[in-house]
């Protein structure tokens, strides 16, 4: 099949009966539920884009196994030129959505193919977990899938492990083998999207302790498959709002939720890894998997700190204060925050790493250091908008009061912006900017970009463990030679 259109797409959400519970409620068509609706339609947009002509090539290429044409998300880079070419993908699919959806299909697509390209460290411990993900990575590129993914155990006691917390199948563990595959109970979070996907993806995050055997789990299953229970959080926008009052959240809500496994079948050949704490502990950081995405949501974060960037100048400018020098020092701080991420991306890709099979990863330090840097840098790009907007975030009006001809007088003549800004257009921008900075919906981008890969705190704390183990400090070393022999270098 290769590339997917968007009506492709559709027709898979349509095709399908997943367990989805919203606000006490067992969604009977996730099609035709108001809160899912537009981010169907968002994510058939992207779809789409693979057959446009004016993106298609730059997006896509042809597979040379497949002999289809296929996402650059499915490319094993083996060049720099084929990093640039995978970027183009992330970056057509993030300004499609500003960066305001992370778990586009592009993500998971490239976590599949990295396991994959990567699976010699799952042949170590069982060549059929590697020929099974390896399996899956083809037919997901060739039926062009969309997955979630739920790689974090619930949040429920974290100063205990997963074989010590109350109910020992809280955190999603095996029950039992069967001839047909392993049957597994719990839970996990959080399935970002899991709705409206095709599949979903568990798989290890570092973090299993001995005794913890039975939770450590890779594998990968249909999304609508028996037993599995979507819980989804509270919807940040009902699906009827109007795109004026709120033209982001209408648009671009990225539902978040938690997976209950009840004794769900995993088969065999879906089963990546498995009873396996060292294997489970070390697949993020070996099978390619900790480098190879972060190229994607580099990518993203970049898209979606622009975007902050350019509502708050906007925002500045319409009302006049962009002339102020603490406004001006504010912006400026932005902008240079975009341009840090846009240049570490760019070292990231030309200073590439080389694995022993010739894939080629962007460089570790400079996507860790996006990674410890977007979680600070975008709040505060949040926090910008709401100290330049102030007042005025909360001076709106609606669509309806606009639509009401004994208002219409009054909005025109009191809401305008500087000279040269009606007072539909500094409205309409100053939504766009609160769904950013006031809203649920907002708030959830924020809380996104601090946890999506983790958390900040422990993966700055790993990347100076790394960096202390493989720096020389030859700078320093270097200058306390001056004192191995004082009397003649000082005299010299
Ligand atoms: C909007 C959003 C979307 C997400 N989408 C996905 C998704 O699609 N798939 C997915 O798998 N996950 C997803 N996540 C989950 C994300 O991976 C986790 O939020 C992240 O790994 C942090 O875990 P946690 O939220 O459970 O925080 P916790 O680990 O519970 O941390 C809570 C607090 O306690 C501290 N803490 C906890 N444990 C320790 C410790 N051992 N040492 C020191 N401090 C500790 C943390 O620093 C933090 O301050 C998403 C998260 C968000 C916010
Ligand atoms: N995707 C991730 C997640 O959901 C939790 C923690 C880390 C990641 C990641 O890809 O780095």
């Amino acid at each position: 099949m290769g590339i997917r259109t968007g009506a492709q797409y559709i027709e898979g959400v349509k095709s399908r009966n997943p367990e989805v519970w919203l606000a006490g409620r067992r969604v009977s068509n996730v099609y035709e539920e108001p809160v899912f609706q537009a981010p169907i339609h968002q994510i058939a947009k992207l779809y789409d884009l693979q057959h446009d002509p004016k993106v298609q090539e730059k997006i896509t290429h042809v597979c040379a196994e497949s002999e289809e044409r296929v996402s650059n998300a499915f490319l094993v880079p083996k060049s720099y030129q084929d990093l640039e070419a995978r970027r183009g993908t992330f970056e057509e699919f993030a300004k499609a959505t500003y960066g305001l959806m992370g778990r586009t299909p592009d993500f998971l697509n490239v976590v599949v193919t990295s396991m994959a390209s990567n699976s010699e460290f799952l042949d170590k411990y069982n060549p059929e977990w590697g020929r099974n993900i390896r399996n899956y990575y083809k037919y997901i590129r060739d039926n062009d899938l969309f997955l979630t993914h739920a790689i974090i155990n619930p949040q429920n006691d974290r100063s205990k492990a997963s074989h010590e917390q109350q109910d020992m199948y809280t955190h999603l563990g095996a029950v039992k083998e069967t001839p047909e595959g392993l049957v597994v109970r719990g839970a996990k979070m959080l399935a970002t999207l899991a709705p409206i996907t095709d599949e979903v993806i568990v798989y290890s995050f570092p973090g299993f302790k001995p005794g913890d055997e039975r939770y450590a789990l890779a594998f990968a299953l249909p999304i609508d498959t028996p037993g599995l229970r979507i819980i989804c959080r509270e919807a940040m926008q009902d699906g009827k709002r109007s795109v004026y009052d709120h033209p982001l959240a209408s648009r671009f809500e990225e539902m978040d939720a938690v997976l209950v496994f009840n004794d769900v079948l995993v088969p065999w050949d879906r089963v990546f890894l498995y009873n396996n704490v060292e294997a489970a502990n070390l697949l993020y950081p070996k099978a390619g998997i900790a480098q190879q995405p972060a190229h994607q949501s580099g990518v993203r974060g970049l898209i979606k700190l622009q975007f902050a960037t350019e509502v708050a100048c906007k925002i500045a400018d319409s009302i006049g204060v962009d002339v102020y020098l603490n406004v001006q020092n504010d912006l400026g701080e932005l902008v240079q925050s975009v341009e840090t991420i846009r240049a570490l991306l760019r070292v990231a890709e030309y200073e590439h790493e080389v694995t022993a099979s010739g894939e080629v990863m962007p460089a570790y330090a400079p996507l860790e250091t996006i990674r410890g840097l977007l979680p600070t840098m975008y709040p505060r790009a949040i926090e910008v908008m709401q100290i330049i907007g102030a007042g005025g975030l909360l001076m709106s009006p609606t669509d309806a009061d606009f639509e009401n001809p004994e208002l219409r007088g009054d909005l025109d003549r009191y809401y305008v912006g500087k000279e040269g800004v009606p007072s539909e257009d500094r409205v309409h921008l100053f939504k766009l900017a609160w769904d950013l900075c006031g809203e649920a919906f907002g708030q959830r981008l924020l809380q996104y970009e601090r946890y999506y890969t983790g958390d900040p705190i422990r993966k700055r704390a790993i990347f100076y463990n790394n960096f202390k183990r493989k720096d020389s400090f030859e700078l320093v070393e270097d200058a306390l030679k001056i004192y191995d022999t004082k009397n003649e270098l000082i005299n010299n």
